[in-house]
């Protein structure tokens, strides 16, 4: 039962605000040592608005993941020991996407600071759901009979939510201006004292005043912590941190709070016996008022809850009043803030509702009080689902884009269930329902923590958390009136009869409610994604990274692989000449040495002179041209939506470094994953080739080179790598036999290529056919090309 009342009282939600796209993007900044001066957010990298890697900046070194923090690098499966990268084109973050909830869960825990507040924060709930069983049980204690005992239990809920309403904004502008830290601990030990002057006062009287001074001061409390969190973590870590405390506050703790008042209750008599004057509500109440005295004890020793402001770079130079009306006029002008606000409010209203109906639908299930029992639970249960599962489906879908979704088909859920008459098919719909609501609130939370700076943050969270409770006043108080005023009856639609009750009414009109708000928070917060929904959606939930970065306008990327004298640079050259003829800005480059650093690098490795180049200096060597050439030529290239075709990548370092070095691929694959920052070809073409005969084919080109001049069996072992890669990920390749003519392997070619680009947003030139593009020239926009669909093609 805590559950229902704790959005209206008990310790708040107050998730720990997050990131969007948690998985895939990476904050540059390093993580930040809590006894270190926190950075701040508008030091931080702003997340990419379509929440997919930023690609036009390239990411620095240094945003990798630390590597204490994840599964290093955990290859793909591989056959033949070879393997693909997948999930390539996530930059630096790439590692992230392949580590679990529990690795994440465990980083975040490792930030020192963290853990003390969430272990503080987790003692308070827990105490908070104690008190709330406790205060409930005292009020109707206090009073005789069955309407008084429901009176005083509305009464004291009221209590609960009536302040947060006023005082809310107040307490935001509050934790904006002054130290948190101190707030924070004020206002604990404030609450230590009322918590534990109830059984003192034994009063009903009393008990009503303390539970309003004391949910005032949680409307301090709660914005305090909500804007100091996101200063404590790296950006990447807040949608697990948020996920654990809400995980804590709505699934650990009340069923602890729960089981321990039951126990008190159990050996109340016991307990009389040895200490008469404090019974076992008593009891709860104390031990509730300790654990806001722990809290506030754990949070005085943690500086960094203060942030910048203990740095003394506060006093904003705004009157009190003046940053109120700040923090509204934020929230009303900022689309995404607004559409946040409007969503959380409207998902808050519609769950008043269903709280509010919830006993007659159950009734009108035909199951009473076990199946409100069951319909209750399997609320908590999609909530939990969608808070622990929600970011691992989505992956790299925009937070933005999320919330709006999983409003509008939680709104879907209740509309369904309005009129479903089935006890199991309204419980799956229900826990349908939460799925979604839980998903919804943890990227709400989210964005609210990583989308707004410092400065205004505690204001916002602070205006959304009065209007929730104020949209649950509403409901509850508006809902049951309705529910009377319509009644029952029922439709006779000839072949069946339909009854049109108060309750289902109503949740039909709380779906349509939430379905609204969720189109309504969906415009809001999407302003000009370029990428349709729908593809948006199916790719991310395919995990299709590559194909979301050509959707957003990323270009195309294509590789050509293969052995000496494959062919390579000839098919290379004639697929660009013919994409330029075609209209459409095409790129040609290589590796190594495509870029001036590259070129001094080439050097070192094709001389003969060389001889005395370790494997691993020539692995690294390769990595280091070609985290070169990603960051000065292929990114930025196809960051313009051009069509970007290079003469060797990653493979050839897999083949030549990893099979004919024998460096274990995986080593290989992490260098080569680092320096490309997951960048990965949309096709790869190989030119598959009998070594003798490629060497024998080069060799009438020019004078060997240090690696044409390795063995046979070495280049043999290069041909079999080449070959499994293909192998193993054949949706991206396209393996030709290259003892072909040149003319036929250029038609194959260009008949998979027109497959590859057909309906893309790239880059084409005007009415100016035959005209190559520069290879090494500086990467930037064709003074006359646009943007658009690809032009029909004709290979
Ligand atoms: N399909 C083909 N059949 C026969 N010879 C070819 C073919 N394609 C290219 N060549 C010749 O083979 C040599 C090596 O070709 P090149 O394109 O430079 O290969 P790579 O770039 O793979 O080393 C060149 O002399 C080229 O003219
Ligand atoms: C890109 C790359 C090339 N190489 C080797 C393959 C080639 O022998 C050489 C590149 O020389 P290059 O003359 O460009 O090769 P080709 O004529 O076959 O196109 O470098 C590696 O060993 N590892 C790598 O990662």
């Amino acid at each position: 039962m805590a559950g229902t009342v704790s959005p209206l009282g008990g310790r708040p939600p107050s998730p720990l605000p997050t990131t969007p796209g948690a998985e895939i993007q990476s904050d540059p900044t390093p993580p930040v040592s809590p006894r270190e001066e926190p950075a701040t957010p508008d030091e931080r990298t702003a997340p990419p608005p379509d929440g997919l890697p930023s690609a036009n900046t390239p990411v620095p070194a240094e945003a990798a993941v630390p590597l204490g923090e994840v599964d290093a690098d955990r290859p793909g499966p591989s056959p033949n020991g070879a393997g693909t990268e997948r999930d390539g084109d996530v930059p630096p973050t790439d590692g992230m996407a392949s580590v679990g909830l529990v690795a994440k869960l465990r980083a975040v825990l490792r930030v020192r600071d963290f853990r003390r507040l969430w272990l503080s924060m987790s003692l308070s709930s827990f105490g908070d759901w104690l008190g709330l069983l406790a205060i409930t049980a005292t009020a109707t204690s206090l009073v005789d009979g069955f309407a008084a005992s429901n009176f005083a239990l509305g009464a004291v809920l009221l209590f609960r939510l009536l302040p947060t309403i006023v005082l809310g904004p107040l307490a935001g502008a509050f934790a904006d201006r002054f130290d948190r830290r101190k707030t924070m601990v004020v206002t604990d030990v404030l609450r230590f004292g009322f918590f534990a002057s109830i059984p003192l006062v034994d009063n009903l009287v009393w008990l009503f005043v303390a539970q309003f001074l004391i949910e005032a001061l949680s409307m301090f409390w709660i914005p305090a912590k909500d804007a100091a969190v996101p200063n404590m973590l790296r950006k990447d870590q807040l949608e697990p941190a948020n996920q654990l405390s809400l995980v804590t506050t709505y699934g650990l703790t009340p069923v602890l709070a729960a089981i321990v008042f039951a126990a008190l209750n159990s050996t109340g008599s016991s307990l009389q016996k040895a200490l008469p004057a404090v019974d076992q509500v008593d009891l709860a109440l104390y031990v509730n008022a300790l654990t806001f005295l722990v809290a506030a004890i754990v949070i005085w020793r943690l500086p960094s809850i203060s942030g910048r402001r203990a740095a003394g770079t506060s006093g904003e130079p705004e009157s009190f009043l003046g940053s109120l009306r700040h923090g509204f006029s934020f929230a009303g002008h900022t689309p995404l803030v607004r559409g946040l606000v409007v969503g959380i409010t409207g998902a808050f209203m519609a769950a008043g509702v269903i709280i509010a109906t919830g006993q007659a639908y159950a009734n009108a299930l035909g199951g009473g009080e076990a199946a409100y029992g069951l319909l209750f639970g399997a609320v908590f249960i999609g909530l939990g689902l969608g808070i622990a599962l929600g970011p691992s489906v989505a992956h790299d879908l925009a937070r933005e884009r999320i919330f709006g979704i999983a409003i509008v088909g939680a709104g879907i859920m209740v509309v369904l269930m309005a009129w479903t008459f089935t006890l199991w098919v309204a419980l799956l719909l229900v826990v349908l329902m939460g799925f979604f609501a839980g998903i919804a609130y943890l990227a709400g939370f989210t964005l609210l923590g990583t989308e707004v700076q410092d400065e205004v943050r505690g204001r916002t969270f602070a205006i959304v958390q009065s209007l929730v409770r104020a949209a649950l006043i509403l409901s509850l108080a508006v809902v049951p009136f309705g529910v009377g005023l319509i009644g029952r009856h029922s439709v006779d639609l000839g072949v069946l009869t339909v009854p049109v009750t108060g309750e289902r009414i109503m949740l039909l009109a709380a779906g349509l409610l939430a379905v609204g708000v969720g189109v309504l928070a969906y415009r809001q917060m999407d302003d000009g994604r370029p990428v349709p929904l729908l593809a948006d959606v199916v790719t991310a939930l395919r995990r299709d990274t590559t194909a979301r970065r050509r959707l957003a306008g990323g270009g195309v990327f294509i590789a050509f692989e293969g052995g000496e004298g494959a062919g390579k640079s000839t098919q290379v050259k004639r697929l660009q000449e013919w994409l330029t003829n075609e209209g459409l800005v095409a790129r040609t480059t290589f590796e190594p040495g495509a870029t001036p650093s590259g070129a001094g690098i080439r050097t070192i490795l094709l001389d003969r002179a060389h001889t005395a180049i370790s494997p691993r200096s020539e692995a690294l060597l390769y990595a280091a041209d070609r985290a070169q050439h990603v960051h000065d030529v292929l990114r930025p290239a196809l960051d313009s939506g051009e069509v970007v075709i290079t003469d060797r990548f990653v493979d050839s370092s897999l083949a030549y470094q990893g099979a004919g070095r024998t460096i274990p691929l995986d080593d290989v694959r992490m260098l080569s994953r680092w320096a490309t920052g997951g960048l990965e070809p949309d096709l790869t073409i190989l030119l598959d080739l009998p070594p003798e005969t490629g060497l024998a084919r080069a060799r009438g080109r020019s004078v060997a080179d240090r690696m044409e001049s390795e063995s046979l069996e070495f280049h043999q072992r290069v041909r079999q790598t080449f070959r499994a890669l293909a192998e193993s990920d054949p949706d991206r390749y396209l393996v030709l036999d290259a003892t072909r003519g040149a003319d036929e392997l250029a038609a194959a070619i260009r008949v998979r290529v027109t497959d590859l680009l057909s309906g893309l947003p790239l880059q084409t030139l005007p009415q100016q056919p035959g005209r190559p593009a520069e290879p090494s020239a500086p990467v930037q926009r064709h003074p006359h090309a646009q943007t658009g669909a690809t032009p029909q093609l004709h290979p």
